[in-house]
């Protein structure tokens, strides 16, 4: 694959950024990738660790010269992080994000960004419960879903380049409307995500009651199910809050669900809870057929971290 942009520019060097600079480094995408961190101790791993020839205190130094931005920030900081790029972007860059919204971050964003700047949002569906940079890995992206949000009007050519870019690091490419994102992932992430945190809440307060053993001997089914509840915090949050309601509405929905069940249980009605299990696991078991399944233990963590 030929390089693709001669200057990558990483905003926020956390998981998703440290795997996107491992990614091009192993596919050879750019001809160079930088970034900013507003720590300094992110700032001396990230070049410790050879995520980037360069790194700046600020984002604005930082997206200098670049022909791709990446905003990979909490969704709750990119309107900061946009107003304070926008006045030095070069004419003709692409400018992206990897967040988990795409409408709230299409309204942060692009009410900053100047004429003659591409501004294509994204989000890579794909992530673990580790944060900062040294979490990332060059095949996080491998057999994933990347969707982008183009706002209409959009050009197709920034378009195509940076899905050719997105594709050589492994991923697969679709277009949505950014409202229809923000509901679809509102039941296959940011809701399951909240009841996962709701267990482990459960679990703690139920650890008081049973002395430690409910933590202590917490079965695969918990662990298995709440591994995403160790996510980072801040990006959850800015999840929440700017996806309310679609997350209002499935987390009614699934309300509703419980309590069916919930009402089968205290009537003993072996036949509507054998049903429910019936038809929800052809479901699942419909999803690991079509592909789609990324529980796989350590998934594509076996190529190259990096070349550093
Ligand atoms: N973690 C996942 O599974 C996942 C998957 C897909 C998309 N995303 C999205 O990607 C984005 C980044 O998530 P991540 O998992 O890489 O998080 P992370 O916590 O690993 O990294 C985020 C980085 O942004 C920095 N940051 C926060 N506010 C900043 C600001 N105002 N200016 C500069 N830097 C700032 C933090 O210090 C941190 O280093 C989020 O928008 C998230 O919604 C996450
Ligand atoms: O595997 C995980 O740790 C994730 O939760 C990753 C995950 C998800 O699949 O829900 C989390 C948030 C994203 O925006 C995209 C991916």
């Amino acid at each position: 694959m030929s390089r693709v942009y001669n200057r990558v520019a990483l905003i926020g060097l956390g998981l998703i950024a440290s795997s996107i600079a491992h990614a091009v480094k192993w596919k050879d995408l750019a001809g160079e990738v930088v970034g900013h961190a507003r720590s300094r101790e992110t700032r001396e791993t990230a070049l410790e660790i050879g995520l980037v020839s360069e790194v700046f205190e600020t984002a604005a130094e930082a997206v200098k010269d670049a022909d791709l931005v990446v905003l990979c920030v909490p969704v709750g900081a990119m309107a900061d992080v946009a107003a304070e790029v926008a006045p030095h972007l070069a004419p003709g860059a692409t400018v992206t994000d990897v967040g988990s919204v795409k409408q709230a971050v299409i309204e942060a964003v692009g009410q900053h960004l100047p004429e003659g700047v591409h501004f294509i949002p994204g989000h890579p569906l794909a992530g673990t419960e580790h944060s900062g940079p040294r979490s990332g890995f060059a095949t996080l992206f491998v057999n994933r879903w990347w969707l982008l949000t183009p706002p209409e009007g959009t050009d197709p050519e920034a378009v195509q380049r940076l899905r050719s870019f997105i594709e050589a690091m492994g991923a697969n490419v679709d277009q949505m409307e950014a409202g229809h994102h923000d509901l679809v992932l509102a039941v296959t992430s940011h809701t399951p995500h909240l009841i996962a945190y709701t267990m482990v809440g459960v679990a703690d307060h139920l650890r008081r009651v049973t002395h430690e053993e409910v933590i202590k001997y917490s079965a695969s089914g918990f662990r298995d199910f709440t591994r995403i509840a160790a996510s980072d915090p801040t990006m959850w949050r800015d999840v929440f809050l700017t996806n309310k309601d679609a997350t209002l509405d499935i987390l009614g929905r699934f309300t509703e669900e419980l309590f069916v069940l919930q009402r089968a249980i205290r009537m003993g009605d072996g036949d509507a809870l054998f049903d429910y299990f019936t038809r929800t696991r052809a479901i699942r078991r419909g999803i690991i057929e079509a592909g789609q399944d990324t529980d796989a233990p350590d998934f594509g963590r076996g190529a190259p971290k990096s070349d550093a």
